[in-house]
């Protein structure tokens, strides 16, 4: 971590808000004056914060963090200016500039969307300003939006090719179980994906937070299967995470960049459908590099048009992968169980291809509990 020369800090709403729910200033200043320290230091910092709801229910009377769309929007609409204006005043304070991104998960990596977000930060990081993204919460709508900061975090960190992403949060690190449940303990590395089996997570945060360790994990796993190591810990330790003390919990980098497209395949694309495989269809997609033929495929649920993204599930409904699928949903009840020789005899060419490319494929890791 102290080598990393570009690290993505994201800070979730519960370390910026206090008991009462409301935008904490102290906070804001703290961690800005650490970001700062860092910057004179040398290292490029994107700070990726959370509090935009947060930060608006207060002045907007309400008792909690409102659950109607339309509301939250409203909400954040009103908090992100007081968060930036807040953010904003504390980097004055050591000269520095700081510029608001608001990105919405489309943004991260559609292709032409992430060429504008992409250009915007690294020219940013190129005059000195300290970039603070958020997710653009008036403007997302239900079908697009992450909700939480983690994997838009973790998007960011690819999308900037961060040496490191640190995430901040009001847990010390990812315990073995929710960390009020007695005998929970912190695990300090976790290496690969095995090390996460026997460890209880819930999807439920703090009062103010969304997503809890659920999505820090997915977050963590986005990141370092891009190759991309992560820390997890509070807020409160951010200092001694950015100087490379050993802190919370380090999530090794496991794998090697990838592209954009099957990143968003991965972890960002909705799915309109599923395609049914047969047990030899799901072990070839399994085995990697192949592609679905539709031979294996024995059902399709969904409505969706060819190059939609689709769920590749087995006869137990567990989802093996996600693709790309080459063929509208009405047309794939006529292909089924048949073989390409017989649908090119039968329906002509263009009949006698892949439902899914190999190249248009991700596999779809199953966590063990
Ligand atoms: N195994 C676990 N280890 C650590 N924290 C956990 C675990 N399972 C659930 N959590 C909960 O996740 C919460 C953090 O998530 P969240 O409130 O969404 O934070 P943030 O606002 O920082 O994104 C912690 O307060 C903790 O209660
Ligand atoms: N974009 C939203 C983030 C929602 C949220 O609470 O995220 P987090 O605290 O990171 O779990 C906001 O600014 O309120």
């Amino acid at each position: 971590m102290s080598d990393a020369h570009r690290v993505v800090v994201k800070i979730g709403s519960s370390s910026l808000t206090g008991d009462d729910g409301r935008l904490a200033p102290g906070a804001i200043r703290t961690l800005a004056d650490v970001i700062a320290g860092r910057h004179a230091a040398g290292q490029q910092v994107v700070l990726v914060t959370s509090g935009s709801v947060a930060a608006g229910i207060d002045p907007l009377g309400l008792a909690t963090r409102p659950r109607d769309l339309a509301t939250a929007q409203a909400t954040a609409s009103v908090g992100q200016g007081m968060l930036i204006a807040r953010y904003t005043a504390a980097f004055a304070a050591h000269g520095l500039q700081v510029g608001q991104v608001l990105l919405t998960a489309e943004d991260t990596v559609r292709r032409g969307h992430y060429r504008n977000a992409q250009r915007a930060l690294e020219r940013l990081l190129e005059l000195g300003v300290v970039p603070i993204v958020n997710e653009n919460d008036a403007v997302a709508t239900n079908e697009i939006r992450f909700g939480d900061n983690d994997r838009l975090a973790a998007l960011v960190s690819h999308l900037v090719r961060a040496d490191a992403m640190v995430l901040l949060t009001d847990v010390d690190g990812l315990y073995t179980g929710p960390p009020d449940k007695p005998g929970s303990t912190r695990i300090s590395e976790i290496r690969s994906p095995a090390d996460l089996e026997g460890i209880e997570v819930t999807g439920r945060g703090s009062a103010v937070g969304t997503g809890g360790m659920t999505t820090k994990l997915e977050a963590a796993s986005i990141a370092t299967t891009s190759g991309i190591p992560v820390v997890l810990t509070k807020a409160q330790n951010v200092t001694v995470a950015l100087a490379g003390e050993e802190v919370g919990t380090w999530f090794a980098a496991t794998g090697k960049r990838t592209s954009r497209r099957r990143l968003w395949l991965a972890h960002a694309a909705r799915t309109r459908g599923s395609l049914v495989l047969d047990d030899g269809a799901v072990a070839a997609v399994r085995g990697g590099r192949a592609s679905l033929l539709p031979a294996g495929v024995t059902d399709v649920t969904g409505d969706f048009d060819a190059g939609d993204p689709v769920d590749l599930v087995d006869a137990h409904g567990v989802v093996v992968a996600r693709g790309l699928v080459a063929f509208d949903s009405s047309e794939i009840p006529g292909l089924l169980g048949r073989s390409t020789h017989d649908l090119r005899d039968e329906l002509g060419e263009g009949y006698d291809r892949e439902v899914v490319h190999r190249d248009d494929l991700v596999l779809v890791r199953v966590r063990r509990r």
